[in-house]
């Protein structure tokens, strides 16, 4: 299987990218596969997500990315088998500053990954809550792009910006970058304007709406504190069950 690489992106804050990049990941080792997760946003909340403490480290994907370390360097093991992780730390946020000075810096993170690359089956990048060059980076590296989409009040706003982005990465950096799917999270199937919204984005993105769909789920927002993804910290919850759902659907579409 060639890897596949996944940006998880959209630069709306809160919408769920950290918690979908952080269990799609251990749910894709569930079913046996060999998954790194790369901590892209200098928050670093899939790094403390699952279970690594960020003030223990040494090193981080900042080293990576404005020094040069190899990534090989960098890869931390977790407690989920087959899952390992690149940390971030809140010296990332310089590196959005320190990469407009670097040749190629939109190609830095692709480079990196290249040596790594045949040790996964996927490569899954929890992007920050913005397009800056951090964000270019991970769509520079990916081979698709997953867009968690918060069923909520202006679910829609932002989302012509990020298309254009996408444009413009495909036409100067990544041709072949695809869109593997569109995931509604934080639904609740209580109030009319989350089936509305649900309608909305499935109009925005004809086709590419995942199945499944995230509801809110207080497990969900429980498992960070406790190191874990939802698989570990709550196996039998409907967040546990939504997000292998997710991961199927994810093998069935690539
Ligand atoms: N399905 C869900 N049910 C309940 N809470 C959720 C759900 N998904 C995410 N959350 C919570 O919503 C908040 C935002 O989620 P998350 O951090 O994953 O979003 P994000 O897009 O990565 O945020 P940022 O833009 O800051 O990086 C978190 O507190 C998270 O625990």
């Amino acid at each position: 299987m060639i890897t596949k690489v996944f940006a998880v992106a959209n630069q709306k804050g809160g919408v769920a990218k950290t918690t979908t990049a952080i269990n799609l990941s251990a749910c894709l080792t569930e079913l046996g596969k060999r998954v790194l997760l790369v901590d892209l946003d200098p928050q670093g909340n899939a790094t403390s997500g699952v279970g690594i403490i960020k003030q223990k480290l040494t090193r981080c994907i900042y080293d990576v990315l404005i020094n040069d370390i190899p990534l090989e360097q960098v890869i931390m093991k977790t407690e989920q088998k087959g899952l390992k992780v690149v940390p971030a730390r809140i010296e990332l946020a310089g590196a959005e500053i320190e990469l407009v000075a670097q040749n190629s810096r939109e190609g830095k993170l692709r480079n990196a990954i290249e040596s790594v690359k045949d040790d996964y089956d996927f490569i899954i990048i929890d992007c920050p809550p913005s397009l800056g060059l951090l964000t270019l980076n991970a769509l520079t590296a990916a081979t698709d792009v997953i867009i968690p989409i918060q069923c909520e009040y202006y679910a829609l706003e932002g989302l012509t910006l990020l298309m254009n982005t996408l444009e413009r990465v495909r036409k100067h950096l990544n041709p072949n970058l695809n869109i593997l799917g569109a995931l509604l999270t934080m639904f609740d199937a209580r109030t009319n304007l989350a089936i509305q919204v649900v309608d909305e984005v499935k109009k925005y993105f004809p086709r590419k709406v995942f199945r499944t769909i995230v509801p809110r789920n207080v497990r969900l927002s429980e498992a960070p504190s406790h190191g874990k993804a939802i698989n570990t910290y709550d196996s039998r919850s409907r967040g546990a069950e939504v997000y292998r759902d997710l991961a199927k659907e994810v093998l069935e579409r690539v």
